[in-house]
């Protein structure tokens, strides 16, 4: 396909929501606003520690490449743009180049694997937007990949990552494999429907099962990182579990990064500084940690093939009008009226939250 007639793939960092239709979450965004303003002094503080920024985007630039080359193995030529939410390359500038370049149809794919509404959600509202009011993009047709989590590629992609970093273990039966996820507030799950928690242990219980068919049979558990500010996170909280794991005898766990494709502050400072730091007190001695997929080329091979298998579905951007309301909007304000006024409040008094 030549340059004009191509498809494209927007490669999503920070893109996610139910769909492009489901603004439910929509209610959330002055929440998100808020744990983005709280996040602020301590991001400031990890990226410092990591050598003043984060290698996310030279990273996701790679899987870019890598991917655009995967699909030309099959015989797709196609361009592969990078968007993402909260850093340069911004969506909105990825979306003019795609515009510039004349693309005819589009694959998003959020590089989340699991669907949050804090994710792929959010990016996906700045998408249909962008698309909704601009005469050209809104015919052009789009496939979405919600998530793919469930795809074999990745569930083996992970599977070898974890198989071949308990190998470093003196004694690798014995180790404990803790899956650590971005959490997420838990009124995004249980005001706003997000499917991210059943998604992710649905995702555990994929990569267990193929662990257990190569003869794996470690303990296992989930816990959930990088909550900020006053609101509940989704729960067991990583660091309060390492605590446990270590007054219970737990000698030697692996830590598995399992919301993130890249490495970035969330594993470079989070994980292999504080948790590191924090579960060795607590009395576990031995301790890993999976490194991201990164470019691993089975992992890059089954985007392209997630890609090639949702283009004949892009259909161009509509607009809906059940969908677009929420259930019971009243209630979803009121909840979130006086939890962002309590959280602002505290926010005033950084002594109370101790950040
Ligand atoms: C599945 C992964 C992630 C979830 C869930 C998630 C929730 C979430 N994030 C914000 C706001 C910000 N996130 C930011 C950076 C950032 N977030 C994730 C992943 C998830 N976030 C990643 C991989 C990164 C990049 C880290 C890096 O190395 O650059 C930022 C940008 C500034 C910063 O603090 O780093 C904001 C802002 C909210 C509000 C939220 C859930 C409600
Ligand atoms: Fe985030």
């Amino acid at each position: 396909m030549d340059a004009t007639s191509s498809s494209a793939v927007v490669s999503q960092l920070r893109l996610s929501s139910p769909s492009f239709r489901n603004s439910k979450s929509r209610f959330f965004e002055p929440l998100a606003q808020l744990i983005s303003m709280l996040r602020a002094p301590k991001s400031k503080e990890g990226y410092a520690s990591i050598g003043g920024g984060s290698p996310l985007r030279k990273i996701t630039d790679e899987q870019a490449n890598a991917l655009k080359l995967a699909l030309e193995a099959k015989n797709k030529n196609v361009s592969v743009y990078v968007g993402m939410r909260y850093w340069y390359p911004f969506t909105e500038e990825a979306v003019q180049q795609i515009k510039k370049d004349k693309i005819t149809r589009l694959v998003v794919l959020p590089l989340y694997p699991q669907f949050s509404i804090s994710t792929t959600g959010s990016s996906l509202r700045v998408l249909q937007n962008i698309f909704r009011e601009d005469a050209y993009l809104s015919r052009v047709p789009v496939a979405i990949i919600r998530s793919w989590y469930q795809r074999e590629g990745y569930v083996k992609s992970m599977a070898d990552l974890i198989e071949k970093e308990l190998q470093s273990f003196s004694m690798p039966d014995e180790v404990m494999i803790f899956f650590s996820a971005h959490g997420v507030p838990v009124s995004y799950v249980e005001d706003a429907g997000d499917s991210y928690k059943d998604q992710m242990e649905d995702c555990i219980f994929l990569i267990m099962t193929e662990l257990k068919a190569r003869g794996i049979n470690n303990r296992h558990t989930l816990a959930y990182q990088s909550r900020v500010g006053p609101v509940q996170w989704l729960q067991p909280y990583t660091d309060k579990v390492l605590v446990e794991l270590g007054q219970k005898g737990v000698k030697s766990l692996l830590a598995v990064p399992v919301s993130f494709v890249s490495e970035h502050i969330e594993t470079l400072e989070e994980i292999d500084m504080e948790y590191k730091e924090l579960a060795l007190e607590s009395g576990i001695e031995n301790w890993g940690r999976v490194p991201a997929l990164n470019c691993t080329s089975s992992f890059i091979n089954d985007l392209a093939d997630a890609v090639t298998e949702a283009l004949p579905s892009a259909a161009a951007i509509t607009t809906s009008t059940s969908e677009e309301v929420y259930s019971d909007p009243v209630n979803c304000f009121v909840k979130l009226f006086f939890g962002s006024l309590l959280a602002f409040i505290l926010f005033l008094s950084p002594k109370i939250l101790g950040i």
